[in-house]
C-alpha cells in the first residue's frame, strides 16, 4: 500500500494530545490505538475520545485521565482565568470533580502532597508561593529559595502498586504527603517500556525518536548528560502514553512523508516544576533550534507548543514544504485544551501532490547521512547489510573504497535517509556489520521534480523517470525495465535505451 503524505498545520500551536486527536480524526483505528496502548507496561489511567466543539468547529478529543490528579501548571498571564497552561493538563475539572478545594494564589502556609516520581502536589492546591520556592531538579535534590514565586507540582505519575501515603513536615513548617519512594525514569527505562509493548517496530521507532529529542532537549536546558535525565511531567503517564499512541496512529494510517507547518506559539510565562518559565520554554526552544523548526509568535498570552508537540514534529517531519499543488484528501481537527481568543485546534490533513510536470521548481529536502567506515566485515555480510537498509527505507545506500589506518583496504559505508528513519539505519548498520561507530549529520539536497511514466515499445513497455528543470525536461529510461526488453528481445542494451528515450521525449 502506498504511504500517506500527512501535512500538520500548527496555527494553534502543537501538543501530545492534540496530535493524538487530529491523527484519530484523520481515521486511525482506535481498536488498535488501544489494544497497542493496553499492550505497555503502564497502569494508573484511563483514555477518553470524544467530540468537542471549538468555536463551534467540531473536533475530536483525546484526554488521558489519571488516577491521581496531576499537576496545574498555569501562565502567569493566564492564572486568573482558571485554563490550564499545558495543552494536556486537566486538573481543574479532576480536582473540581472530586471535591478538592484549591485557590489559584495563597502567600501563606501550605500543605504538599507528595506522588510518586518525585511528584508535589499541594492539598490545598496552590499555585504561587511567595513565602518561599522549591525546585526539584533532575537529580531529585530540593532547592528552597526566599523570594521566589515558584510552583513544583510535578505530576503525571501512576501511584505504584501497594503504594503508601504518609506525612511528614518540611522544614518543620510544610506538612508533606508522600506517596512513598520516588519513582525516576531515564530515557532507557522510557525505552524499555516501549520495546516491551506490543506496537509494530515503526512504532516503536517513532516513539523512542520522539522521546530522544525530548531528552536531548532536556538535558541541553538543564545541563546535564542524556542519561541523568529523569522524566518527570514529560516521562509520566500522560505524556508516555501521548507520544506512544502519536506513533501508533502514524503508523496505523501508513504515514510516510509529513510536512509541518511552522509552529505558532504564544507568549508570556509559565508555571511548571522549573518555576516560572519564559514561552516558548527552554525545552521547546532547544527543539526547534536543534531541529530548524520555524517559530511563529503570537500576541497570545500561554504557552501552545509543549516539549512533546515540538518533539512530535521534529520527530515526525520528513519535508521543509508543502508541494507547489496538492490537494487534500482527508482532514482531522485535534481539540486543544484551552480557551483562547484563537480558535485552539490542530488540524491534520492527507494531501496527494498534484503538482506533477507543471512545476519547474525544484524541492528542497531534508535528508541525513550516515557513514561507517569498515575494515574488518565479509563481503557477504556487507552485501546483506546494503540491501538489508534499502529494503528497510534507505533513499540510498552504498559503499565507498578507503585506505584506513595501517594502510588497511576497507569500505565507507554511506546511508542516506529521512530524519525518521535515522534510528532504524544505525540498528541495521549495528547488527548487520562489524562497525562499533557511526557518524551522522543533517545535509539539504535539492531535488527535481520527477514522475515515472509508462512508455510502449514494439518490444513491450517500459518505464521512464520524467524530470523537470526550470525550462527542460529530462527522460531516463528505468534500468529494469530496459533490461526486461533486452532479455525480451535478444537486442543490446545502449539500442534499446536510446529508441525508450526518443520516444518518450516524442510525447
Ligand atoms: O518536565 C520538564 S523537565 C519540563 C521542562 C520544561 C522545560 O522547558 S526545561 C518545560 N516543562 C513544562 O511542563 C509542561 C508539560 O509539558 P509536556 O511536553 O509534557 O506536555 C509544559 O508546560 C512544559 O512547558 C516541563
Ligand atoms: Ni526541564
Amino acid at each position: 500500500m502506498d504511504k500517506k503524505t500527512l501535512y500538520l498545520e500548527c496555527y494553534s500551536g502543537i501538543s501530545g494530545d492534540m496530535t493524538v486527536a487530529s491523527l484519530i480524526d484523520l481515521g486511525a483505528d482506535v481498536e488498535v490505538l488501544t489494544a497497542g496502548l493496553n499492550s505497555l507496561n503502564v497502569d494508573g489511567y484511563k483514555i477518553e475520545i470524544s467530540r468537542k466543539a471549538i468555536n463551534s468547529i467540531d473536533a475530536c478529543d483525546f484526554h488521558v485521565i489519571l488516577d491521581v490528579p496531576e499537576a496545574n501548571y498555569e501562565t502567569e498571564d493566564n492564572k486568573h482565568t482558571g485554563t490550564s497552561a499545558s495543552h494536556e493538563t486537566h486538573n481543574h475539572e479532576y480536582l473540581h470533580e472530586h471535591n478538592i478545594e484549591h485557590s489559584h494564589e495563597h502567600n501563606a502556609e501550605h500543605s504538599h502532597e507528595h506522588i510518586p516520581e518525585h511528584s508535589h502536589e499541594h492539598t490545598e492546591h496552590s499555585h504561587e508561593h511567595t513565602e518561599h520556592s522549591h525546585e526539584h531538579i533532575p537529580e531529585h535534590s530540593h532547592e528552597h529559595s526566599n523570594g521566589h514565586k515558584h510552583v513544583h507540582l510535578h505530576a503525571r505519575l501512576k501511584r505504584p502498586e501497594g503504594m503508601h501515603i504518609h506525612s511528614h513536615s518540611h522544614e518543620g513548617e510544610h506538612p508533606h504527603i508522600h506517596y512513598g519512594h520516588h519513582e525516576h525514569r531515564n530515557l532507557n527505562d522510557i525505552n524499555a517500556i516501549i520495546d516491551g509493548s506490543a506496537i509494530t517496530d515503526n512504532a516503536k521507532q517513532i516513539a523512542k525518536r520522539i522521546f530522544y529529542i525530548v531528552a536531548v532537549a532536556e538535558s541541553k536546558a538543564h545541563g546535564k548528560p542524556i542519561e541523568e535525565v529523569h522524566f518527570h511531567e514529560v516521562g509520566a503517564v500522560d505524556s508516555i502514553v501521548d507520544i506512544v499512541a502519536v506513533s501508533i496512529c502514524l503508523d496505523n494510517l501508513n504515514i510516510g512523508d509529513v510536512i509541518v507547518s511552522e509552529l505558532y506559539e504564544g507568549t508570556g510565562h509559565i508555571n511548571c516544576q522549573h518555576g516560572i518559565l519564559p514561552v516558548p520554554v527552554p525545552a521547546v526552544v532547544n527543539i526547534v533550534t536543534e531541529h530548524h523548526l520555524s517559530l511563529h509568535i503570537t500576541s497570545i498570552k500561554g504557552e501552545l507548543v509543549t516539549p512533546t508537540g515540538a518533539a512530535i514534529a521534529a520527530a515526525i517531519r520528513t519535508k521543509e514544504v508543502l508541494p507547489k499543488e496538492f490537494k487534500i484528501s482527508k482532514i482531522g481537527l485535534g481539540a486543544g485544551k484551552r480557551n483562547y481568543e484563537r480558535t485552539s485546534f490542530l488540524r491534520a490533513m492527507l494531501i496527494e501532490d498534484t503538482t506533477g510536470n507543471s512545476s519547474f521548481d525544484t524541492v528542497p529536502d531534508k535528508v541525513w547521512v550516515l557513514e561507517a567506515n569498515i575494515d574488518d566485515c565479509s563481503g557477504e555480510a556487507m552485501s546483506i547489510a546494503l540491501e538489508t537498509l534499502l529494503q528497510n527505507g534507505a533513499k540510498d545506500a552504498y559503499y565507498t573504497p578507503i585506505f584506513m589506518k595501517k594502510n588497511r583496504p576497507a569500505y565507507l559505508l554511506g546511508v542516506i535517509c529521512s530524519e525518521n528513519k535515522v534510528a532504524e539505519m544505525e540498528e541495521i548498520i549495528f547488527t548487520h556489520t562489524t562497525t562499533i561507530g557511526i557518524r551522522k549529520q543533517e545535509a539539504l539536497r535539492t531535488t527535481l521534480n520527477r514522475e515515472i511514466i509508462p512508455i510502449i515499445t514494439p518490444y513491450g513497455e517500459a518505464l521512464v523517470k520524467v524530470c523537470t528543470y526550470h525550462d527542460k525536461t529530462f527522460y531516463y529510461p528505468e534500468c529494469d525495465s530496459i533490461k526486461k526488453l533486452c532479455n525480451k528481445s535478444g537486442k543490446d542494451y545502449i539500442t534499446l535505451y536510446s529508441l525508450v528515450q526518443t520516444l518518450a521525449s516524442q510525447g
